[in-house]
Protein backbone atom coordinates (compact mmCIF):
# COMPACT_ATOMS: atom_id res chain seq x y z
CA UNK A 1 0.00 0.00 0.00
CA UNK A 2 1.42 3.54 -0.77
CA UNK A 3 2.56 5.81 2.27
CA UNK A 4 -0.03 8.21 0.68
CA UNK A 5 -2.06 8.44 -3.00
CA UNK A 6 -4.30 11.27 -4.19
CA UNK A 7 -6.71 10.98 -6.85
CA UNK A 8 -8.77 13.56 -8.70
CA UNK A 9 -7.77 16.34 -6.55
CA UNK A 10 -8.95 19.71 -7.57
CA UNK A 11 -9.18 22.82 -5.37
CA UNK A 12 -9.95 26.27 -6.03
CA UNK A 13 -9.12 29.76 -4.83
CA UNK A 14 -11.58 32.69 -5.09
CA UNK A 15 -13.05 30.76 -8.05
CA UNK A 16 -9.18 30.18 -9.20
CA UNK A 17 -8.32 26.42 -9.66
CA UNK A 18 -5.10 25.90 -8.56
CA UNK A 19 -5.23 22.12 -8.57
CA UNK A 20 -6.92 19.95 -11.30
CA UNK A 21 -7.93 16.33 -10.96
CA UNK A 22 -4.78 16.23 -9.61
CA UNK A 23 -3.23 12.41 -8.84
CA UNK A 24 -0.13 11.31 -6.84
CA UNK A 25 1.48 8.81 -5.25
CA UNK A 26 4.09 7.86 -2.75
CA UNK A 27 5.58 4.99 -1.53
CA UNK A 28 7.97 3.48 1.37
CA UNK A 29 11.68 4.05 -0.01
CA UNK A 30 10.77 6.27 -2.91
CA UNK A 31 11.69 9.81 -3.72
CA UNK A 32 9.35 11.63 -5.54
CA UNK A 33 10.00 15.13 -7.08
CA UNK A 34 7.43 17.54 -7.93
CA UNK A 35 8.25 20.11 -9.94
CA UNK A 36 6.80 23.10 -11.70
CA UNK A 37 6.81 26.98 -12.05
CA UNK A 38 5.88 29.51 -9.47
CA UNK A 39 1.89 30.04 -8.74
CA UNK A 40 1.50 25.99 -10.03
CA UNK A 41 0.10 24.86 -7.20
CA UNK A 42 3.04 22.54 -5.84
CA UNK A 43 2.99 23.91 -2.17
CA UNK A 44 -1.29 23.70 -1.80
CA UNK A 45 -0.30 19.86 -3.02
CA UNK A 46 1.65 19.90 -0.22
CA UNK A 47 -0.61 20.75 2.24
CA UNK A 48 -3.35 18.66 0.38
CA UNK A 49 -0.75 15.55 1.75
CA UNK A 50 0.04 16.68 4.94
CA UNK A 51 -3.65 17.14 5.76
CA UNK A 52 -4.02 20.72 6.45
CA UNK A 53 -6.18 21.17 3.55
CA UNK A 54 -9.19 19.55 2.50
CA UNK A 55 -9.29 19.75 -1.53
CA UNK A 56 -13.11 21.05 -2.76
CA UNK A 57 -12.88 17.10 -4.75
CA UNK A 58 -10.75 14.42 -5.22
CA UNK A 59 -9.93 11.45 -2.81
CA UNK A 60 -6.14 11.22 -0.25
CA UNK A 61 -5.83 8.04 1.05
CA UNK A 62 -3.06 8.02 3.91
CA UNK A 63 -1.59 4.70 5.74
CA UNK A 64 -3.14 4.54 8.72
CA UNK A 65 -1.65 6.27 11.31
CA UNK A 66 1.44 7.29 9.05
CA UNK A 67 4.39 9.70 10.51
CA UNK A 68 5.20 12.51 8.21
CA UNK A 69 8.40 14.91 8.70
CA UNK A 70 7.57 18.00 7.70
CA UNK A 71 10.72 20.32 6.50
CA UNK A 72 8.77 24.07 5.43
CA UNK A 73 9.87 26.06 2.88
CA UNK A 74 10.67 29.30 5.12
CA UNK A 75 11.14 29.22 9.03
CA UNK A 76 10.63 33.09 10.27
CA UNK A 77 12.87 34.19 12.78
CA UNK A 78 12.45 36.52 15.38
CA UNK A 79 16.42 37.59 15.26
CA UNK A 80 15.40 39.17 18.95
CA UNK A 81 14.78 35.38 19.91
CA UNK A 82 18.00 33.76 21.87
CA UNK A 83 17.33 30.65 21.16
CA UNK A 84 19.98 27.83 20.06
CA UNK A 85 19.52 25.32 17.54
CA UNK A 86 19.56 22.55 20.34
CA UNK A 87 17.01 24.35 22.22
CA UNK A 88 14.78 24.54 19.27
CA UNK A 89 15.05 21.09 18.35
CA UNK A 90 13.98 20.63 22.03
CA UNK A 91 10.92 22.31 21.40
CA UNK A 92 9.59 19.14 19.75
CA UNK A 93 7.62 16.98 22.44
CA UNK A 94 9.48 14.27 24.45
CA UNK A 95 12.66 15.20 22.50
CA UNK A 96 15.93 14.92 24.58
CA UNK A 97 19.31 16.76 24.31
CA UNK A 98 20.52 13.25 23.21
CA UNK A 99 17.64 12.61 20.77
CA UNK A 100 18.42 16.13 18.99
CA UNK A 101 21.97 16.16 19.16
CA UNK A 102 21.82 12.63 17.16
CA UNK A 103 19.28 13.44 14.31
CA UNK A 104 21.54 16.92 14.46
CA UNK A 105 24.95 14.31 13.90
CA UNK A 106 22.61 12.12 11.31
CA UNK A 107 22.51 15.41 8.77
CA UNK A 108 25.87 16.62 9.71
CA UNK A 109 24.90 19.72 11.35
CA UNK A 110 26.24 18.48 14.85
CA UNK A 111 28.72 21.53 15.13
CA UNK A 112 25.97 24.12 15.21
CA UNK A 113 24.09 22.45 18.31
CA UNK A 114 24.69 26.02 20.76
CA UNK A 115 24.98 28.32 17.79
CA UNK A 116 21.75 30.99 17.70
CA UNK A 117 19.25 29.31 15.38
CA UNK A 118 19.37 33.10 13.43
CA UNK A 119 22.71 33.22 12.66
CA UNK A 120 23.04 30.01 10.56
CA UNK A 121 23.86 29.75 6.86
CA UNK A 122 20.83 28.79 4.56
CA UNK A 123 22.90 25.47 4.24
CA UNK A 124 23.00 25.26 8.21
CA UNK A 125 19.32 26.06 8.87
CA UNK A 126 18.14 23.56 6.14
CA UNK A 127 19.99 20.50 7.35
CA UNK A 128 18.49 21.70 10.99
CA UNK A 129 14.97 21.28 9.39
CA UNK A 130 15.56 18.32 8.50
CA UNK A 131 16.83 17.24 11.70
CA UNK A 132 13.72 18.49 13.15
CA UNK A 133 11.52 16.56 10.39
CA UNK A 134 13.67 13.28 11.26
CA UNK A 135 12.72 13.64 14.78
CA UNK A 136 9.08 12.55 14.01
CA UNK A 137 10.57 9.17 12.90
CA UNK A 138 9.03 9.60 9.48
CA UNK A 139 7.60 7.26 7.57
CA UNK A 140 7.14 9.76 4.79
CA UNK A 141 9.35 12.91 4.56
CA UNK A 142 7.45 15.91 3.09
CA UNK A 143 9.91 18.70 1.75
CA UNK A 144 9.53 21.76 0.25
CA UNK A 145 12.03 23.52 -1.43
CA UNK A 146 14.54 22.03 0.87
CA UNK A 147 17.71 23.42 -0.66
CA UNK A 148 16.23 26.62 -0.77
CA UNK A 149 19.18 29.78 0.01
CA UNK A 150 21.95 27.30 -0.76
CA UNK A 151 24.71 27.47 -2.78
CA UNK A 152 24.94 25.24 -6.15
CA UNK A 153 27.57 22.50 -4.57
CA UNK A 154 25.47 22.92 -1.01
CA UNK A 155 22.11 21.60 -2.83
CA UNK A 156 23.74 18.94 -4.13
CA UNK A 157 25.07 17.43 -0.89
CA UNK A 158 21.27 18.35 0.62
CA UNK A 159 20.28 16.12 -2.40
CA UNK A 160 22.85 13.05 -1.38
CA UNK A 161 21.91 13.90 2.17
CA UNK A 162 18.08 12.97 1.48
CA UNK A 163 19.35 9.99 -0.97
CA UNK A 164 21.37 8.42 2.05
CA UNK A 165 18.35 9.30 4.24
CA UNK A 166 15.84 7.61 2.35
CA UNK A 167 18.29 4.58 1.78
CA UNK A 168 18.66 4.31 5.46
CA UNK A 169 14.92 4.57 7.16
CA UNK A 170 13.40 3.21 4.03
CA UNK A 171 10.56 6.16 3.99
CA UNK A 172 9.69 7.65 1.15
CA UNK A 173 9.82 11.38 0.17
CA UNK A 174 7.96 14.31 -1.44
CA UNK A 175 9.73 16.82 -2.20
CA UNK A 176 9.18 19.95 -4.11
CA UNK A 177 11.97 21.77 -6.80
CA UNK A 178 12.35 23.81 -9.05
CA UNK A 179 15.22 22.53 -10.70
CA UNK A 180 14.96 19.08 -12.34
CA UNK A 181 18.74 19.08 -13.28
CA UNK A 182 19.99 19.31 -9.59
CA UNK A 183 17.38 16.58 -8.29
CA UNK A 184 17.78 14.35 -11.38
CA UNK A 185 20.37 11.97 -9.79
CA UNK A 186 17.93 12.07 -5.99
CA UNK A 187 14.99 11.13 -7.07
CA UNK A 188 13.13 8.20 -8.48
CA UNK A 189 9.84 9.76 -9.90
CA UNK A 190 8.98 13.18 -11.01
CA UNK A 191 5.68 14.84 -11.54
CA UNK A 192 5.80 17.59 -13.24
CA UNK A 193 2.80 19.96 -12.26
CA UNK A 194 1.43 23.49 -13.64
CA UNK A 195 -2.25 23.53 -11.43
CA UNK A 196 -2.93 20.24 -13.29
CA UNK A 197 -0.33 17.25 -13.96
CA UNK A 198 1.27 17.77 -17.22
CA UNK A 199 3.79 14.84 -17.01
CA UNK A 200 5.08 12.48 -15.07
CA UNK A 201 8.00 9.67 -15.26
CA UNK A 202 11.70 9.03 -14.26
CA UNK A 203 14.30 11.67 -14.48
CA UNK A 204 15.81 10.51 -17.48
CA UNK A 205 12.54 9.99 -19.51
CA UNK A 206 10.29 13.56 -18.05
CA UNK A 207 13.21 15.85 -19.95
CA UNK A 208 12.21 14.12 -22.79
CA UNK A 209 8.26 15.32 -22.81
CA UNK A 210 6.98 17.77 -24.52
CA UNK A 211 5.23 19.31 -21.47
CA UNK A 212 8.66 19.62 -19.69
CA UNK A 213 9.90 21.03 -22.63
CA UNK A 214 6.89 23.90 -22.75
CA UNK A 215 7.14 24.44 -19.16
CA UNK A 216 11.11 24.75 -18.86
CA UNK A 217 11.76 26.05 -21.99
CA UNK A 218 15.01 25.94 -23.55
CA UNK A 219 16.74 23.44 -20.86
CA UNK A 220 14.77 20.44 -22.26
CA UNK A 221 14.59 18.40 -26.08
CA UNK A 222 11.32 18.22 -28.18
CA UNK A 223 11.21 14.53 -28.90
CA UNK A 224 7.42 13.92 -29.77
CA UNK A 225 4.08 15.56 -30.18
CA UNK A 226 2.02 17.01 -26.98
CA UNK A 227 -1.74 17.68 -27.53
CA UNK A 228 -2.11 20.66 -25.43
CA UNK A 229 -0.05 24.03 -24.49
CA UNK A 230 -0.28 26.08 -21.74
CA UNK A 231 -1.35 29.98 -21.43
CA UNK A 232 0.78 32.29 -19.20
CA UNK A 233 -1.84 31.03 -16.01
CA UNK A 234 -1.37 27.40 -16.35
CA UNK A 235 -4.87 26.88 -18.39
CA UNK A 236 -4.49 24.72 -20.73
CA UNK A 237 -5.32 25.65 -24.44
CA UNK A 238 -6.18 23.37 -26.93
CA UNK A 239 -3.86 23.28 -30.53
N1 LIG B 1 -4.65 30.37 0.90
C1 LIG B 1 -4.73 30.85 -0.34
N2 LIG B 1 -5.69 31.74 -0.69
C2 LIG B 1 -5.77 32.21 -1.96
N3 LIG B 1 -4.93 31.87 -2.95
C3 LIG B 1 -3.95 31.00 -2.66
C4 LIG B 1 -3.80 30.44 -1.34
N4 LIG B 1 -2.73 29.60 -1.36
C5 LIG B 1 -2.24 29.62 -2.62
N5 LIG B 1 -2.98 30.45 -3.40
C6 LIG B 1 -2.77 30.70 -4.83
O1 LIG B 1 -2.72 29.45 -5.47
C7 LIG B 1 -1.74 29.45 -6.51
C8 LIG B 1 -0.76 28.31 -6.28
O2 LIG B 1 0.01 28.62 -5.13
P1 LIG B 1 1.12 27.62 -4.57
O3 LIG B 1 1.77 28.33 -3.42
O4 LIG B 1 0.51 26.31 -4.32
O5 LIG B 1 2.12 27.53 -5.80
P2 LIG B 1 3.62 26.98 -5.86
O6 LIG B 1 3.71 26.11 -7.05
O7 LIG B 1 4.00 26.39 -4.54
O8 LIG B 1 4.42 28.33 -6.12
P3 LIG B 1 5.94 28.76 -5.74
O9 LIG B 1 6.85 27.93 -6.60
O10 LIG B 1 5.96 30.19 -6.11
O11 LIG B 1 6.12 28.51 -4.26
C9 LIG B 1 -1.10 30.82 -6.50
O12 LIG B 1 -1.74 31.60 -7.50
C10 LIG B 1 -1.41 31.35 -5.12
O13 LIG B 1 -1.52 32.74 -5.12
Amino acid sequence: MPLVQLDGVTHAFNGKTVLDKVALRVRAGEIVTLIGPNGAGKSTLVRVVLGLLKPAQGQVQRKPRLRIGYMPQKLYLDANLPLSVLDFLRLLPGITRDKAQTALDEVGAVSVSNNPLHQLSGGELQRVLLARALLREPQLLVLDEPVQGVDVNGQAELYRLISRLRDRYQCGVLMVSHDLHLVMHSTDWVVCLNRHVCCTGHPAQITLEPAYAELFGELAVYTHHHNHRHAISGQVRNV
